[in-house]
């Protein structure tokens, strides 16, 4: 299924469509008016909000006119009526302009996101847009239908509602090819529709006050199964259908004795429990989704291979730590290590050695700064290791004790053990100002260092302050 959308290019074409669009279901619209004159559903309203949010280029004046001019066409040849045909018309063409505007997207194109923001204002645009389309429209029909004007009032105003709210998330999450997308993906997870067809007909058998909640859990086990559009249009066929056996007497939500056995009571701690288990299904996926948050805030942070700081999470717990004030001024000294002839070791050895090494040597590093120290992974062979409030010589200490650990135990390769050694390079300075500058400043300077003990020969150390410690 795929739908032929407006065209930008073609403003005859889309008026032409619009008309067409508006028409037949204004026409579907007038032919479930009853009991008499309101109708069941009054589709057409939601259906075009839906559409000028979704094609926001469409949201202009001639286009509104031809929606009014079609559903005044339609009441005028179909509901015989003459001057309520504008009148009352008024109202519909209001709802659509204040949804419209409160849901229409301002910052360029109806994206993804877009659409999430707009399905979480539709519950106040549609209630905004139906309490003054059903003020307008109560005034005409006040002179037409000679009703209670309250009562008039609230049939208008809850069916504008609820087919705003049944209708228009399904219309803004539609995706454009929707039954290949559904039969790719979703065909084989049928459980959910399988509750929700379950807990209709429970409604059905046991009827009562309580019975419109039963397929709360299930629409909810769909939301957390299916995509947004899908459990939307589930939403809405839900509704509809609710609606229609009530009006039809198959629910009986008064109760009856020709039901099940069950009091109205009864019914009623049903839909109660219902409801209840709704926000627990929703606390439970929420918390799925924050510990799925939290591993991959975790993936980012650290490097797979070593279980070290990646640079990003280095960055990011500097940027932690300097925004709690926990760097303002405080010696910083930085290491960079490099691990010699590294690629010697791959070749020699094979990857998997290789990755062996890495994994040894950040061990090694880290058991030797233990807490005081940030070990992280800086890139392919390279590792930083960061020691705040250390003087140069502590610094020193600290690094030729991290070179030593590393060359002084074998690392026990597939087919042999191997030295490894590495070269280190030194800086420190006071994070003054900007502390990420600063930080940044270390790092090149380190890396300076560290250039100078490869070219002397690597398996050293070279400091800013005091160059090249002995092999
Ligand atoms: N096994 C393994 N190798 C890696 C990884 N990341 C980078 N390397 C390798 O590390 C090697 C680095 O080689 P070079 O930059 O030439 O450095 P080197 O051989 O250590 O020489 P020097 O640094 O000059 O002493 C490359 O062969 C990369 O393929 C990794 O995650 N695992």
């Amino acid at each position: 299924m795929q739908f032929s959308l407006p065209d930008k290019n073609h403003p005859l074409k889309n008026a032409f469509r619009l008309f067409l669009f508006t028409a037949l279901f204004c026409f579907v619209g007038s032919h479930l008016r009853q009991p008499a004159e309101l109708s069941l559903f009054w589709p057409v309203n939601a259906l075009l909000t839906g559409i000028f949010v979704r094609f926001p280029w469409l949201h202009r004046l001639r286009y509104y006119l031809v929606c009014y001019g079609a559903m005044v066409f339609n009441d005028t040849l179909f509901s015989g009526w003459a001057l309520s045909a504008f009148t009352i018309n008024g109202a519909n063409v209001l709802f659509i302009l204040v949804a419209v505007f409160m849901l229409i997207p301002r910052n360029g194109p109806f994206n993804a996101s877009g659409r999430v923001k707009s399905a979480l204002g539709i519950f106040p645009a549609c209630l905004l847009a139906s309490v003054l389309c059903a003020s307008w429209g109560t005034l005409a029909q006040g002179l037409l239908f000679r009703e209670g004007m309250l009562r008039a009032w609230s049939d208008w105003l809850s069916e504008q509602f609820s087919t705003g709210v049944l209708l228009l998330p399904f219309m803004l999450t539609l995706p454009r090819r929707p039954g290949r997308l559904f039969l790719r993906r979703h065909w084989q997870k049928g459980g959910p529709v399988l509750a929700l067809l379950g807990a209709i007909g429970a409604a059905v058998t046991i009827g009562g006050g309580g019975s419109l909640s039963f397929p709360v859990p299930a629409l909810i086990w769909c939301a957390i199964s299916y995509p947004l559009w899908l459990t939307s249009g589930l939403t809405l066929l839900t509704g509809i259908t609710e609606i229609v056996l009530v009006v039809h007497g198959v629910m009986n939500i008064q109760g009856d004795d020709s039901l099940l056995a069950l009091s109205h009571l009864s019914s009623a701690r049903l839909g109660v429990a219902t409801v209840a288990i709704g926000p627990l299904i929703a606390a439970v996926s929420m918390d799925a989704i924050r510990q799925l948050n939290r591993q991959l805030a975790q993936r980012a942070s650290h490097d797979f291979l070593t279980r070290q700081l990646s640079r990003f999470g280095l960055y990011d717990r500097l940027q932690q730590l300097d925004q709690n004030g926990e760097l303002h001024a405080r010696q910083a000294g930085v290491l960079l290590i490099d691990i010699d002839y590294f690629k010697a070791i791959n070749d020699n050895y094979g990857h998997d050695a290789g990755d062996l090494v890495l994994q040894e040597v950040a061990q090694r590093m880290q058991q030797t700064v233990g807490e005081a120290g940030l070990v992280c992974r800086f890139g392919g062979e390279e590792f930083l290791v960061l020691l705040l409030d250390r003087s140069d010589a502590q610094l020193l200490a600290q690094a030729e004790a991290i070179r030593q650990r590393i060359m002084q135990e074998k690392f026990k390769l597939r087919g042999g053990a191997a030295t490894v050694t590495v070269s280190i390079g030194a800086a420190s300075g006071r994070l003054n100002g900007d502390s990420s500058e600063a930080f940044n400043r270390l790092i090149s300077a380190a890396d300076k260092q560290l250039f100078i003990s490869k070219r002397n020969g690597r398996n050293q150390t070279t400091s800013a302050s005091q160059t090249r410690l002995p092999v």
